[in-house]
């Protein structure tokens, strides 16, 4: 298709936003979609993506520009006027109707015939077969995984007639195989004509699935092409704006074999879905917990940390057994990053340098009296440097700050306290590549330190980058041991997949 001769789908030009408190998210910024193509937005943490798709669903107005659908100007200045011209929006978060079944919430806002059931279950037929899925159509939504529900809001976008769909982040949370099955969907409706705008951090999805891409940095495009012309080097440097150095990408070596052993775990076990976890961590060690999803590596930090009332078997911090509440564990130098940020991050209305002094305050507060505010500024104002943080300042509230920013906050919450332990459940999940590298190196620092580390990661190629010691976690077991330097990617797949070491030959 000659792109040029074509009327884009969607085109924005000289846009602007400033929002209230003065932060300009976009400037000048421009974006085409052509009819049926998969159209790749990504950027740093705080670049503007979101507010770039705000716009598009009418959830922004913006401050300036002009945007146009199928060659005429729109001012859509509700959500509802975007999806009735054809734009549906699938957050990270798919807001569907839990108590409602599949069927209901895929109709749910549509008008038409299909408030009769027969009409309405024949076209749920004819959807499904268009994105080659199945699903139980009376299935209640509530039981559902992330992936389907993911699906559900496809579905949906497209019983709205949508001719755009924008995902953002489809793929944050997905197994392996649910994320093929967002692949899949994609490129089949894209080859039927609907137009995807896809944003996210994970590059070599950007680059494996769509057409063009646009990069975002501080609010303009640094750059727009085919994505043909890409790869994953060349997008990481326009993206950051630098390369990343050699060294943030490197595995480590084994700790010395006497150094102290900082946490024992001794047949830890919960009805959760841990069974029999034993393992020991030293100082300066980083244990890298593989497994799929549902493996059982988040359950096993959450008994640890005591956060699981039901799990039994013991733990040590510096041989010491540790009471299993989390108080005790915080009282004991762990500390736990749990990977819902969202839910159990941040204090709406404190600013980010209370946010970040939350967890520590006895240690910031000189004896009884009140925390020391210069103190806290001063340690925020040190994480916002070491993480990057994109904000006004330590003053700003978390609203105002990007997803990605956000997390960091929480990060920073807790690397910045007493922790002689910390375990990170997914520490890099929608935070942009070079804050990952940032985090990564954050890590390597505190092991240096004389800290111990548990890193449960989603993505292997993360954990070998950072990790001295891996532990392969299936079924709520951990059923093999490696050392970072000795083993790789694809023996770490097998494994996590069950299959046993000089076994089987593929990968299920
Ligand atoms: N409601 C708001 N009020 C003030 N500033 C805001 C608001 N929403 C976003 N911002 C700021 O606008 C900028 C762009 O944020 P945006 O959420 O668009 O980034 P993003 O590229 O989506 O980042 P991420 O990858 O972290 O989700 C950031 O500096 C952010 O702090």
């Amino acid at each position: 298709m000659h792109a040029a001769m074509v009327t884009p789908l969607l085109s924005l030009t000289g846009i602007g936003k400033e929002f209230p408190n003065g932060t300009v998210a976009l400037r000048d910024a421009r974006l085409t979609v052509h009819p049926g193509s998969v159209h790749g937005l990504v950027g740093a943490n705080g670049a503007g993506k979101s507010t770039m798709i705000k716009v598009i669903a009418g959830a922004h107005e913006p401050t300036s520009g002009q945007v146009r659908w199928k060659g005429e100007q729109v001012a859509w200045r509700t959500p509802g006027a975007a999806r009735k011209a054809g734009v549906a929006t699938i957050m990270q978060h798919v807001p569907l109707a839990p108590t409602l079944t599949v069927l209901e919430n895929v109709f749910l806002g549509t008008p038409g015939p299909w408030r009769l059931p027969r009409a309405r279950r024949a076209e749920f037929a004819r959807l499904l077969e268009r994105v080659g899925y199945a699903i139980d159509p009376d299935a209640e939504v509530a039981g559902l995984a992330i992936g389907e529900r993911q699906m559900v809001a496809v579905l949906q976008a497209l019983a709205t007639g949508a001719e755009l769909v924008v995902m953002d982040e489809p793929t944050a949370s997905l197994a392996e195989g649910e994320r093929q099955v967002v692949f899949d969907v994609v490129r089949r409706l894209s080859a039927q004509g609907t137009a995807f705008l896809y944003v996210s951090h994970f590059l070599d999805e950007v680059l494996a699935l769509t057409d063009r891409v646009t990069v975002l940095r501080d609010g303009t495009v640094v750059e727009e092409g085919a994505t043909g012309d890409y790869d994953e080097d060349r997008l990481v440097q326009v993206i950051v704006g630098r390369d990343l150095l050699e060294a943030e990408r490197r595995g480590a070596e084994p700790v010395p074999e006497d150094a102290p052993v900082l946490l024992s775990v001794r047949g830890l076990g919960s009805p959760s879905g841990v069974r029999d976890v034993s393992f020991e961590a030293r100082a300066g060690e980083v244990i890298g917990l593989a497994g799929l999803l549902g493996s059982g590596r988040s359950e096993i930090l959450h008994a640890v940390y005591g956060a699981d009332p039901r799990a039994t078997g013991e733990v040590l911090v510096g041989g010491r057994q540790v009471r299993r509440t989390p108080r005790a564990a915080v009282a004991a130098g762990m500390a736990l990053v749990p990977e819902d940020r969202g839910a159990q991050g941040l204090v709406g209305t404190f600013p980010i340098w209370k946010n970040i002094s939350l967890p520590d305050l006895p240690s910031l507060s000189s004896g009884r009296s009140l925390p020391r505010e210069a103190a806290e500024q001063e340690r925020a104002e040190r994480a916002i440097a070491d993480l990057g943080i994109v904000c006004a300042g330590p003053g700003a509230l978390p609203a105002e700050l990007s997803g990605g920013n956000a997390q960091k906050v929480v990060f920073g919450k807790w690397l910045y306290g007493g922790a002689r332990v910390f375990m990170l459940d997914e520490p890099t999940a929608g935070v942009d590549v070079g804050a990952k590298a940032d985090i990564l190196e954050l890590v390597r620092r505190f092991a240096a330190g004389g800290g111990a580390v548990l890193v449960v990661s989603s993505e292997f190629e993360e954990i070998l980058a950072v990790a001295t010691r891996v532990l392969v976690v299936r079924e709520g077991r951990i059923v093999a041991e490696r050392a970072a330097t000795e083993t790789s990617e694809e023996e770490l797949l097998m494994l996590a997949n069950g299959f046993g070491e000089g076994g089987a030959t593929h990968a299920a």
